[in-house]
């Protein structure tokens, strides 16, 4: 099957300025801009209560901005809500389904709700059962299916309308490894199809994975570039293991390495740049280092997040 949207655009598919978004005294988005762009998957990244899905709701037309723009695929969530959700698809981070329905008939159901004839629904819900892997369980009630299955269906629902914006809430949560495999290859496959894709999650290492650009959330507020690259340039760990591990203590001192940690995968030091990470490996290997790992010692995506929350804290707590 494909999965092409039926508006393929390229350029910025979702454009974010100022919003704001309160719950009485709880500010749960203050500041929010971004843009992401058609063809690319973007991460939403932010610490538990730093306000998500707030904003996610907030796209998917299913709660007014205080104050702030939106534009989902060039339309307005607030004026034109009709015409951002025959664009944008919606993955909540829960489901919320019709219990005694089938999957199938649930798909096809969300496919009439988008004015899908009834023979083109029928034939969307079967081309997303089999995308999504629920064969085996179409004509069983959703009440029955188990997180990781009722994520799949969310998915698919999603999917019906062929939306060219996909929004993702925490879409892995409840998968298990198979699975979020095979949801990186898809969510990786719509974007190459021009799908603008943004997704959620608090796993980074998926998200680094599968994500070609990060919005960082914190209180409410966006991380701005400059802060992003700032944090992304500082130094980071990266972990060492070598076949004989006091040989690899002794030759980082005669580096002027101190190693900063160790864990039960190797040792870690503090490099500032990757360049130098590069230098340090070759010297351990001339110096007769038997290095079996070498390598950061969380992902890119991670090491900017720590990075980030660290500089929110008033200096003596870092
Ligand atoms: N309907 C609501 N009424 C009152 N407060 C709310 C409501 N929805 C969210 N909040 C508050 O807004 C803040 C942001 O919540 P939100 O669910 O957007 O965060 P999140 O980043 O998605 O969190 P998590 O990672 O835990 O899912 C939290 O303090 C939450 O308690």
């Amino acid at each position: 099957m494909t999965a092409t949207p039926a508006h393929a655009s390229s350029g910025a598919a979702i454009e974010v300025q100022g919003v704001a978004r309160s719950f009485g005294d709880v500010h749960a988005v203050r500041d929010a801009s971004f843009t992401a762009h058609a063809g690319s998957v973007t991460a939403l990244i932010g610490p538990n209560g730093s306000g998500k899905t707030t904003l996610m709701l907030v796209l998917a037309t299913l709660l007014a901005p205080d104050a702030g723009t939106v534009r989902i695929a060039g339309a307005d969530p607030v004026r034109d809500a009709r015409a951002v959700r025959q664009r944008m698809g919606w993955m909540p981070d829960v489901l919320g389904s019709w219990a005694t329905l089938s999957v199938r008939q649930t798909l096809e159901m969300t496919g009439r709700l988008y004015e899908l004839t009834p023979v083109q629904s029928r034939e969307r819900a079967r081309e997303l059962i089999e995308l999504v892997g629920l064969e085996s369980l179409a004509d069983q009630p959703t009440r029955v299916l188990s997180r990781g299955q009722k994520q799949r269906l969310s998915l698919a629902r999603a999917l019906v309308h062929r939306p060219e914006v996909l929004l993702l809430d925490e879409p892995a949560s409840g998968l298990d490894p198979a699975a979020r495999v095979d949801l990186r290859v898809l969510v990786r496959r719509l974007a190459a199809e021009g799908v603008a894709v943004l997704v959620s999650s608090h796993v980074l290492a998926e998200l680094d994975e599968m994500a070609d650009a990060a919005v960082y959330l914190d209180q409410g507020v966006t991380a701005s570039a400059e802060r992003i690259e700032s944090s992304r340039a500082g130094a980071r760990q990266w972990r060492i293991r070598a076949v004989d591990p006091a040989a690899l203590s002794a030759a980082l001192a005669s580096e002027g390495f101190e190693s900063v940690g160790q864990d039960h995968l190797g040792t870690l030091v503090s490099v500032a740049s990757e360049t130098d990470a590069a230098a340090l490996l070759a010297r351990l290997v001339s110096a007769g280092v038997a290095v079996s790992a070498f390598g950061p010692a969380v992902g890119d995506l991670e090491h900017t997040f720590l990075d980030l929350a660290r500089g929110e804290r008033p200096e003596e707590a870092r």
